[in-house]
This record gives C-alpha cells, structure tokens and sequence, in this order.
C-alpha cells in the first residue's frame, strides 16, 4: 500500500509499539507527547490518521486541544485506549466521536501485551468501526507478517472488552497471587467473561464480540501474564501490598483501576450485576482483604450458571 502519514498520540508502552509497527510498514510516522519537543499541531498536521494511545485520563483533553487545529476532513481518528472517563463515563471512542462527529473513528483493541510486540512476536488485533472503509484502511496500515489485524463492525463491544477484561485480570492476579490453583482461575476469568457480556449487552454491544479477540482473547492474555499490568496489581495485592505502594512502582498504567470506579458506580445505578468488579473495587480501596473478597465471592447465593 501507498505511505501513510500517521500521528500516534501518546508516546507510552503502547504508543511506541504501535509507532514501530506502522514504521516496519513504511509509513510516516510522527510521535507525540506532552513531554516531548513537538507541537500537537505539527504532529497532526496533514496525518492521515491519527491514533491515540494516551492513558485515560488525558484523553478528553488532548481531543479538545486537537479540535482547535486545522485537520483534513478525511483523517481517520484512531483510538487504542482502554479505559472508561471517570467524569463523562463515556469510552475513548465516544469521546472522539463526539469531538469529531464527521470524522471515521476506529477502535483498535486485542490481546497485545506491548512488551512481545515490541519483540516482533506475532500477535492479532481487532479494528473495530462503524465506517467499514475506515477500518478497512487502518488494518492494511498495520497488517504485517508479524501483526495480524481484524477488523468487526461494532466498535462498543470491541472497545468494552478490551476495558472491562482489565478488571478482572486484576482479580487474576489476586488469584495466582494467593495459589488457589487453576480449577479457581478458569472460574474466575469464565464468570468474568459472563459479566463483561451482561455488561456489553446492556451498554448496546453484540454478544458474540466478546467471544473474540478483544473478549475472551485479552482476557487469556492478561489474566495469565505477568507482563500485564493489571494483573501485577491484583498479584502484588494479594502478597499484601498497599495499592498506592504497587502503583509506585508500576511500569506504566494500570487502567483497571479508573475503570473498576466508573463501572461499579454505573452498574449500581443501571441495576447490572457485577459481582467480580465489586470485589476487586472493595479491595481497591482497601475495605476488604484478598482472601475476604475471595469468600465474598464463593459465599454467593447458588444460581442457575444462566439467567
Ligand atoms: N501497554 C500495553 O501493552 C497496552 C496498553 N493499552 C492501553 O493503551 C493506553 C496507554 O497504555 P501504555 O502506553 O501502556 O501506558 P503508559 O503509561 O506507558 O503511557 C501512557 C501515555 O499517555 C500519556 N498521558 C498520560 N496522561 C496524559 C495526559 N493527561 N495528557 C496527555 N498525555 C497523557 C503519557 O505521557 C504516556 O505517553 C492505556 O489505556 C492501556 O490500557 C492497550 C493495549 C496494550
Ligand atoms: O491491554 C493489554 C494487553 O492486551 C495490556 O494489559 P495491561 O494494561 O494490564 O498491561
């Protein structure tokens, strides 16, 4: 395919990777981030696409800073974030959408633990949109031998999974953090699958999105690497450290954590059972202990596996 001019916002574990990828391919690619020397409205002048890997919580900012600058009516809106915004609830897309109503806007989210990508192991991805040509051009830009990218048309669901499941890579990590041995696990990220659909549902995205790459595909990755920083959370809390000491320390961002907030406040007023997340929340903020969120959790009322 024709170079492609490509600014990629945000320049963390995730965004450099990304930049690799689409520099392997022979693409333009411009990294920008707030620390760095280059102006936002260089970077995205004349891009193409432009792809934000930026934490949460900076996302609705850099959005609206953007919204300001001149930009071509074609450039693609990329969003690989995975979080949810504490103030509006809105998911990453969302924000962009609604700053950039006529613009294509892709989500891009699977199982990719940055650290393999970075070592050019092969992993698989899902562009995810309601403009079809949209994703259909950002899968070709990153598509190589060692990046299989596929694209799905419902961008909630695709984005959802790719949050959600990093709440319960959380309560995983707490999981193999205090040995309760593989039967617990496969429980555990299977109920939590369950609760990410009955989430997904009811938020408008298909259920069969979360049997994919971007569902039970970053879950198996996340919930069973310690290269996932969600999960270090779960497991480094469960050897008895203090989140606050485990976020100190921690290599990068751990979006699980926003996200539990929003979700379990959104839940509660939408009536949505989501018993795994309200564990990992008391812990979060230190009311109950690993080993009493696991009781919680298995002192349940019995119940069909299905409603
Ligand atoms: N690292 C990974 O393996 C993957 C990460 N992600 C997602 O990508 C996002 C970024 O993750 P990482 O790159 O790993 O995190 P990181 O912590 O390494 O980098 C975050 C980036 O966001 C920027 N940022 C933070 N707050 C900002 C603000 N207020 N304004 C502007 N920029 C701001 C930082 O400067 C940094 O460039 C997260 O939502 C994460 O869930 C998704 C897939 C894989
Ligand atoms: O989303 C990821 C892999 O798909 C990265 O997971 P962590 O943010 O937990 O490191």
């Amino acid at each position: 395919m024709q170079q492609t001019t490509i600014a990629i916002l945000g320049a963390g574990a995730w965004g450099v990777a990304l930049a690799n990828l689409a520099t392997a391919n022979n693409h333009d690619v411009r990294l920008w981030s707030r620390r760095g020397s280059q102006t936002l409205e260089t970077v995205v002048k004349d891009a193409q696409i432009v792809l934000s890997a930026i934490s949460m919580k900076g996302v609705s900012d850099v959005a609206s800073q953007i919204k300001s600058l001149p930009l071509s009516p074609q450039t693609i809106f990329v969003t690989a974030t995975k979080g949810l915004d504490p103030k509006t609830t809105c998911t990453p897309s969302q924000i962009w959408q609604t700053v950039f109503p006529h613009h294509a806007v892709v989500v891009l989210s699977g199982p990719n633990l940055s650290q393999e990508i970075q070592q050019s192991l092969p992993a698989a991805t899902v562009v995810a949109s309601n403009n079809r040509p949209g994703a259909e051009f950002v899968q070709l830009v990153f598509s190589s031998h060692c990046f299989r990218v596929y694209t799905n048309p419902d961008p909630i669901g695709v984005e959802l999974g790719g949050t959600l499941k990093n709440i319960i890579a959380i309560a995983a990590g707490v999981c193999d953090g205090l040995h309760l041995g593989t039967n617990a696990k496969a429980a555990l990220v299977t109920r939590g699958l369950t609760e990410i659909i009955r989430i997904g549902k009811s938020w408008g995205a298909k259920t069969e999105t979360f049997y994919g790459l971007s569902g039970l595909g970053d879950l198996l990755a996340t919930c069973n690497s310690p290269l996932s920083r969600n999960y270090q959370v779960g497991y480094q809390m469960a050897a008895g450290k203090t989140l606050a000491e485990i976020l100190s320390h921690l290599p990068g961002t751990a979006e699980g954590v926003n996200t539990c907030q929003v979700l379990v406040q959104l839940a509660k007023q939408q009536s949505i059972a989501v018993p795994i997340s309200e564990q990992v929340y008391r812990l979060l903020q230190g009311e109950i202990t690993p080993r009493q969120a696991l009781e919680e959790l298995m002192l349940r009322d019995i119940k069909a596996e299905y409603n």
